[in-house]
């Protein structure tokens, strides 16, 4: 296994980006997660940054999710919200994101007692502070926990929709959790709603089952986006499809290791996906339990794909037009990852 040469690490760390597909409460930094480990003793997360390494290792995808949801359980005030958003923000600043989309699944935190007014003022009100001192422009996906049911769907539908509730940073509806015996099709009224109400569609989709979870995506909840997409490289249709119809992927290569998904970086198809024309693009998923972040992710990608800087501009280039960002802010950022790049190659 080679690895990717610190010209291009020092070229990414500063290269301007934007990321799709990372998770709010997944973006908790060791040290969110300690303080909030500490501020709430009866947790069984660890306060100390050093043991929630060994904490943040997954035997697979159904074991980070209860770890997932061990720290969901620390999140209990509007205060606690507004700090990880805001921290969350500070975390993608200091890694040239411009743009990120968070996903967020509100159900979450009201079923556990959190007034959902409060809960999206926390949210906005960390949005907009981001927006003034970091230059990060945030935007919300709300998702449906697919494994807490249609209880689940019908109560983020509601939040995402009525317009007395629903923050003005979300732009758009995803579904996540296990996929394994939660088949996507039952959720197509509620994305019926949510899409009738203005938001994208982009659920998780083939990350731990197969190709026709994708299709389902596809078919059922009119996806716009796919999140992951890992197991479209079994179906030569599929790929035909995403290609064609410019279907972009979310991928997340370090997350697929992480929740064994797929067993080594160098058999993730994410080169298969290219080699079909599909637009891809990279992403970070949860990026402290996974050990990553998006700039490491980048890197992951510059060597699975042997991408230069000019490849790697495109990389960014490809988040920011399939990003929910209005026509000037994409073109805005594109002009600067064009900035960059030729002064950065410029002799
Ligand atoms: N790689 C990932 N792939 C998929 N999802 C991922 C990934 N990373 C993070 N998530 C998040 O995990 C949540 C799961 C929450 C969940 O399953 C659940 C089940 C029952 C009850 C409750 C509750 O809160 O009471 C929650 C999803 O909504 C999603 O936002
Ligand atoms: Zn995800």
């Amino acid at each position: 296994m080679t690895t990717t040469p610190d010209h291009l690490h020092a070229f990414i760390a500063d290269l301007p980006k934007a990321e799709l597909h990372v998770h709010h409460v997944g973006s908790a930094s060791p040290r969110i997660v300690s303080e909030l480990a500490a501020r709430h003793p009866d947790s069984k997360v660890p306060t100390d940054p050093e043991a929630l390494v060994d904490y943040f290792t997954f035997t697979d995808f159904a074991h980070f999710i209860d770890v997932y949801l061990s720290v969901v359980d620390l999140i209990r005030t509007p205060e606690d919200v507004r700090l990880l958003t805001y921290e969350v923000a500070r975390d993608l600043a200091r890694q040239q994101v411009r743009y990120a989309e968070l996903t967020i699944t509100p159900f979450s935190s009201t079923r556990r007692g959190i007034d959902e007014r409060a809960f999206m003022e926390a949210v906005e009100d960390a949005r907009k502070a981001a927006e003034s001192e970091f230059g990060t422009v945030l935007r919300w996906c709300f998702d449906i926990p697919g494994e807490a049911g249609l209880e689940a769907a019908e109560e983020t539908t509601r939040l995402a929709t009525d317009d007395r509730v629903r923050p003005e940073g979300l732009v758009s509806f995803g579904l996540g959790g296990p996929e394994i015996g939660v088949p996507r099709p039952q959720f197509k009224p509620y994305f019926d709603r949510a899409i009738a109400a203005g938001l994208h569609s982009v659920p998780h989709a083939g990350e731990t089952t197969g190709p026709e979870t994708v299709w389902d995506a596809l078919t059922h909840l009119r996806a716009e986006r796919i999140g992951h997409g890992t197991s479209s490289f079994r179906d030569p249709k599929l790929l035909a499809h995403l290609a064609e119809h410019r279907i972009p992927l979310e991928v997340c290569p370090t997350s697929n290791i992480a929740t064994r998904a797929v067993r080594t970086l160098d058999e993730h198809p994410i080169k298969e996906f290219v080699e079909a024309g599909i637009v891809v693009t990279v992403n970070s998923d949860d990026p402290p339990m996974f050990g990553t972040d998006l700039n490491s992710e980048y890197a992951v990608a510059a060597r699975l794909l042997n991408l230069d800087e000019q490849g790697l501009a495109e990389l960014a280039k490809n988040a920011v037009d399939a990003s929910f960002l209005d026509e000037p802010g994409r073109t805005r950022i594109k002009n600067e990852i064009d900035t960059y790049t030729s002064t950065w190659l410029a002799p």
